[in-house]
């Protein structure tokens, strides 16, 4: 096959080879006259034609005349031309030298001289020349583009070769070379030895080639015969172990597939096993976290979120490094080396700049709810200028549905609980909004005017209804429309401008109240209030580059937020006194911060570098309110029975002070001792005996002399121990008193036997040990005990005294009251009597007059109660102090007597 292709490949090769010779001898026709040889010529009567080199300097001279200046014995040529004899060897070289030069300088391909020698016709050579006259034709037509490389290259080998070959070369005539030609010459003659030499071999092997054609086409045919049965086997052996190959493969593809499904089982078993442990795991996380928020509540522990709002210049770089899930929060700070600039922090839970509303919200939640229970809340957003407190309280200001605030989420939430708990409790919802700008309270609703200044009340009674700002407007609300009317009014009229740090800068703190009042179907009632309070953002006024009215708004935002820090630092460290009164803004929150409402403060951070200070200093500050703990906080829940029983609580202590106030006017023994021992005492023991002097009027008390100038006091304290011992408990605070008590219930003083029992009094079983224990009953400083079993009997026939909760408390209170009526009306029976006994008046004003025995009453009713608190507050708002406002006692003593016995 390869040898017929090659055959047909060979005579289509020839054919194209006498076309193009046809083409040459054509084009030299009409350049130079007829050739004296046929149209179509053999490749042998071409070269014949054109090997002295005349017709072929004449086509040049005509194409580009003068290319060849001499052309060789023209005349001999002529005569011997037409012979085809072979003229000299030099003489038509000469020609077909220069003609071939002529092509060098015209850059036309060219061919070797001996390719024209009559001994070396091979169909290469002869085609060369045929290229070489076309090229002239082309050229010649104006189509011939040129050819770079020069016609003859001469390498080094080829010289040196042609040298060797020079020797045996024919010579050259060389008289009619220039000097500056002969070296070429020489080389050229060389080169065209040498090719005579080659072509002739080449001929020879050719003609061989040519005979053998048909026997080698045959042999290969053989041969290829031969090859495809051999490659006919080779491959079936080859697909055989291919075969075998790929049954072994699918074997172990199998065997693979088999370890792989294995594998995933137990791979499948280990994760279930992992997911059942993760479940296991969050579970506990989840239960520790409960317990943990038990341990805060419990504690009544600040709680401290975090929330990082995003980078707003991107640009610049952030400052967090790290938040963790667990509520752990790293900071770098970007001035120091990477070792020793990060800083870690530990919240309630943090939020990062990716952070939803609806996530802030959903962590705020079951403190929020809490509300609906009767539980004072308060959640205050914290944190430099810009740091994003309104944005989470109330949104931003064109907000869509997904980015309203806390303010609002809350609402919408108690809705929803009102709606769930129709069927058991009716709520009503009001709501109050304030701002608290210049250290002025301005009414955000009020229709009248923004500018309504309003009055804070920090001792917030019953009757009033619990309102620290009663002046304020209340909206009654009931959907999320009158809501979102009533924040947004409220918006407009907060005071808001535009500093370097926020285009809206809040410049007040902003308040929003909601009061929530309950009743159920057996009468039971809650009443609770929910603070969301968003507070002006502390600013660095070098940064924020405020100047007039916004320099001062900063100075009095700072210095608010600056007593807070005071406040809460006071109750971090549990101090006596906390300074509540220093800026409006901590007096109204003082309920919320130091009373026994659930606290949420959630800190809020701009993390660019340049803010890196002030994040310090809010994380810092959010760690020092996370340390406060407050004591557990306390329901505002009232059942029906309680209800009634605060009804008969009243009612008695009408009747109580009616029938005090009617012995104290015949009672002519002044109280001003009593008095000044009060306003030497510390704060805080004066409210107890403010609480003390309950049954008389302050103005009654005012009369009454001192016991211990009183001549029962004479008369009782003979020994100047037992004088000293009275004195110190009355200087003494309350513990220690109450330990000289019971110093004193050891021995077997009068004084000393009725103290004890009244220190016994917890319960009539106690009591009546007592009785028959101590045999000075009789005893005249102890007439009272007569008295107590009397009124114990009609007081213990209402109330259960083991019932426990508020309820026992008001039946303790009751039991009190009524004991105070027993006594007033006993009192009444012995003064005409002995009125100016000094027994008398120690019996039955011992709990007014006599520092000593003020105490004693003191710690009855505590031990009566049970708690001191509960009591003390009904007692305070009673009767301490509406006594002390007769009394006239400056209102910040007052006020901070009470906060302070609040924290006892
Ligand atoms: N979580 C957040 N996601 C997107 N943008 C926020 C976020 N928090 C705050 N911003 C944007 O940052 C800018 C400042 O926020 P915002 O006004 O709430 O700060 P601020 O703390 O209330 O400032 P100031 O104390 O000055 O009133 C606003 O443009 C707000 O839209």
């Amino acid at each position: 096959m390869t040898g017929l292709h090659e055959i047909h490949l060979a005579s289509r090769r020839a054919e194209e080879a006498a076309a193009r010779r046809f083409q040459a001898v054509q084009w030299l026709q009409s350049v130079v006259s007829q050739l004296g040889i046929p149209s179509q010529p053999s490749e042998k009567e071409f070269v014949a034609c054109l090997r002295n080199g005349m017709i072929l300097c004449n086509a040049i001279n005509k194409i580009h005349p003068g290319a060849v200046t001499k052309v060789v014995a023209q005349s001999h040529l002529q005569s011997c031309n037409r012979e085809y004899q072979l003229p000299q060897a030099y003489q038509y070289f000469e020609n077909v030298r220069n003609f071939l030069v002529a092509l060098e300088q015209l850059r036309l391909p060219g061919f070797e001289a001996s390719d024209l020698e009559k001994d070396n016709i091979e169909s290469g050579s002869v085609s060369k020349v045929v290229d070489c006259i076309l090229g002239l034709k082309a050229y010649h037509d104006g189509f011939y583009k040129h050819i770079k490389t020069p016609p003859f290259q001469l390498s080094a080998t080829k010289v040196n070769h042609s040298l060797g070959a020079y020797k045996t070369s024919r010579q050259l005539d060389r008289t009619d070379c220039t000097d500056g030609e002969s070296d070429q010459i020489k080389v050229i003659t060389k080169l065209f030895a040498d090719h005579i030499v080659n072509s002739k071999e080449n001929f020879y092997e050719n003609l061989i080639s040519q005979e053998d054609g048909s026997k080698s086409c045959k042999n290969l045919l053989h041969r290829t015969k031969c090859n495809h049965k051999r490659l006919l086997k080779t491959q079936e052996n080859e697909l055989a172990v291919l075969k075998s190959l790929f049954i072994e493969t699918k074997q172990d593809f199998q065997e693979y597939q088999l370890h792989l499904q294995r594998d995933l089982m137990e791979l499948g078993n280990q994760m279930q096993e992992m997911s059942s442990a993760a479940q296991g795991y969050y579970k506990v996380v989840e239960e520790n976290r409960k317990l943990f928020n038990m341990v805060q509540d419990l504690k009544g522990n600040i709680r401290v979120f975090c929330r990082v709002r995003p980078i707003s210049n991107s640009e610049t770089n952030g400052v967090i490094d790290y938040i963790g899930r667990d509520g752990s929060l790293f900071v770098v700070d970007p001035s120091k080396p990477l070792k020793d600039a990060r800083k870690t922090f530990q919240f309630n839970q943090v939020f990062g700049p990716t952070s939803t509303q609806d996530d802030v919200f959903r962590e705020t939640k079951p403190l929020i709810r809490s509300v609906m229970d009767g539980y004072n809340v308060c959640i205050f957003a914290y944190g430099q200028t810009g740091s994003g407190k309104t944005y989470t309280m109330s949104g931003p200001p064109s907000r869509s549905i997904t980015e309203l605030g806390i303010n609002y989420l809350a609402l919408s939430d108690l809705f929803l609980i009102c709606d769930k708990r129709r069927d058991m409790i009716n709520y009503e919802i009001y709501v109050q909004m304030v701002e608290i700008y210049n250290e002025q309270v301005r009414d955000l609703l009020s229709e009248k005017s923004s500018c309504i200044r309003l009055d804070i009340r920090t001792c917030s009674s019953e009757e009033e209804d619990g309102l620290s700002l009663p002046n304020a407007t209340m909206h009654y609300v009931n959907s999320t429309m009158d809501v979102l009317k009533l924040m947004e009014a409220g918006e407009v009229n907060r005071a808001v401008g535009s500093t370097s740090m926020n285009n809206r800068s809040s410049r007040s703190h902003s308040i929003f109240m909601v009061h929530v009042r309950g009743k159920d179907t057996s009468g039971g009632t809650i009443r609770s209030c929910l603070h969301l309070v968003d507070l002006a953002g502390s600013e660095r006024v070098d940064k924020s580059e405020v100047t007039g009215d916004r320099l001062k708004e900063a100075q009095y935002i700072n210095r608010s937020l600056s007593c807070l820090g005071d406040v809460i630092s006071a109750l971090a460290q549990k101090s006596s006194h906390i300074p509540y009164r220093n800026s409006k803004l901590t007096l109204l929150l003082q309920d919320a911060l130091g009373g026994q409402a659930k606290t949420m403060m959630i800190a809020h951070l701009s993390p660019e570098e340049d803010s890196f200070g002030e994040t310090i200093s809010t994380l810092k500050f959010a760690q020092r309110v996370s340390s406060v703990e407050l004591g557990a906080a306390s329901a505002h829940k009232e059942t029906r029975e309680i209800m009634q029983l605060k009804e008969q609580l009243e009612t008695l202590k009408k009747k109580a002070l009616g029938g005090a106030e009617e012995c104290n006017k015949e009672m002519k023994s002044p109280l001003s001792r009593p008095i000044a021992t009060t306003e030497r005492t510390p704060p805080r023991f004066r409210r107890l005996s403010i609480e003390n002097c309950s049954n008389t009027t302050l103005k009654d008390r005012r009369g009454i002399k001192s016991p211990l100038v009183s001549p029962r006091g004479a008369k009782e304290i003979k020994s100047p121990l037992r004088r000293r011992q009275i004195q110190t408990a009355e200087r003494t605070p309350p513990r220690l008193r109450r330990l000289s008590i019971e110093n004193f219930s050891s021995t077997r003083s009068p004084l000393d036997s009725r103290d004890a029992q009244i220190l016994s009094l917890d319960g009539l079983r106690s009591y009546e040990k007592d009785e028959t224990s101590k045999g000075d009953l009789k005893n005249p400083l102890s007439p009272s005990m007569p008295h107590f079993q009397l009124m114990q009997t009609p007081v213990n026939a209402e109330v259960d005294t083991r019932t426990s909760g508020k309820g026992s408390h008001i039946r303790k209170s009751l039991r009190t009251i009524g004991k105070l009526i027993n006594g007033s009306e006993k009192r009444k029976e012995n003064l005409p009597e002995n009125p100016l006994s000094p027994l008398g008046v120690s019996n039955n004003f011992s709990g007014v007059k006599s520092p000593f025995t003020s105490n004693v009453k003191t710690l009855r009713r505590q031990s009566l109660t049970g708690q001191e608190r509960s009591s003390i507050r009904v007692d305070l708002v009673e009767n301490g102090i509406k006594g002390a406002r007769n009394a006239k006692t400056p209102p910040p003593e007052r006020s901070s007597s009470k906060i302070e016995k609040k924290r006892d």
